[in-house]
């Protein structure tokens, strides 16, 4: 029988993984020796089963390596296939060689984890200048989309919404939830000076006065671009920005940041653990791991309600 294993800070989002799914939860255990050196030991699986690891890539550089020794002991020990299940999937922000001498870092460690899984289930990675998954890791890759989820946590939780996207890429969650919302949206224009120096234009937004504005973005890291933008909002005079995002990773102080610059609510999926992970996302990558592993989904995702603002 297939299995799911948990890396070290993964094991909630493995158990609801198991609950939707029926399929067992089995131990990684991770030791860091005096040395600095890890330590990996798995229950072994069942000889030709699939082993299924559970490993969410913020902070990448000290999980990888512990990854890749556990997909690698699965397989010696008996798995016919391994698949990762990164909810995050790091480095997809450094695609191109900004910089003469850089590494492409989303090609190098798409690389790295291409030869250690069969296949990888993600949800929303950064693909700009890169389009597909596949053309950064080359094994079977399988995306689930967050949309549908914050919608129905924004139809839910935001009366009269107005969505606002921080620059011109989050067109492309921006404009799924609010046609599932049947609600306005906007995007703004941003400009990169550095990792905590962004700039952001608002377009017009006077004809609707009385929604709640929302932004939606894809990742809170450093929180720059949602504080830039929450500052543009508030300069309007509009009420209390809504925060939303598929990931929150909230570096060095970002959420504090975010609500002393005037941001109301912060929420994201819980793509990465945190007090704002409120959108379960679980149950839909359960939906595409089993039909990895030949099984059936023990729930039924609701219908997504479509509401108007
Ligand atoms: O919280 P922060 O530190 O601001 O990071 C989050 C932002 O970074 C990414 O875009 P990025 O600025 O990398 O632009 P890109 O889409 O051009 O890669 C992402 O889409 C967010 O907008």
């Amino acid at each position: 029988m297939s299995a799911i294993y948990a890396l070290p800070g993964n094991e909630d989002f493995a158990d609801r993984l198991a609950q939707h799914s029926g399929l067992p939860r089995r131990v990684v255990q991770v030791h860091r020796f005096p040395d600095g050196e890890s330590r990996v030991r798995i229950e072994p699986p069942v000889p030709r089963s699939v082993a299924v690891i559970v490993c969410t890539l913020d902070h990448p550089d000290a999980k990888l390596l512990p990854l890749v020794m556990a997909a690698a002991t699965a397989r010696e020990l008996g798995a016919s296939r391994v698949g990762l299940i990164a909810p995050y999937l790091a480095y997809m922000r450094q695609d191109t060689r900004f910089h003469t001498g850089e590494a492409v870092s989303a090609r190098v460690f798409g690389q790295l984890l291409g030869g250690a899984f069969n296949w990888l289930i993600t949800v929303d990675p950064h693909l700009h200048r890169y389009r597909r998954l596949g053309d950064v890791y080359p094994l079977d890759g399988y995306v689930v989309h967050a949309a549908a989820r914050l919608a129905e946590w924004i139809a839910r939780e935001v009366p009269k919404p107005l969505l606002i996207g921080p620059d011109g890429e989050s067109a492309q969650w921006v404009g799924a939830v609010a046609r599932m919302l049947d609600a306005p949206w906007a995007v703004a224009a941003k400009q990169r000076h550095g990792d905590r120096d962004v700039r952001i234009t608002l377009p017009a937004l006077d004809r609707w006065q009385g929604h709640t504005p929302v932004v939606l973005d894809d990742i809170i890291a450093s929180g720059h671009t949602m504080i830039a933008t929450v500052q543009c909002l508030r300069e309007r005079s509009l009420p209390p920005p809504v925060c939303v995002a598929v990931h929150g990773i909230f570096a060095d102080g970002a959420l504090q940041a975010l609500h002393a610059a005037g941001a109301g609510r912060v929420v994201t999926s819980n793509t990465i653990a945190s007090p704002q992970a409120q959108i379960d996302l679980s149950e839909d990558l359960a939906q595409v791991m089993l039909a990895r592993c030949g099984g059936r989904l023990r729930t039924v995702a609701p219908p997504h309600r479509r509401t108007r603002p």
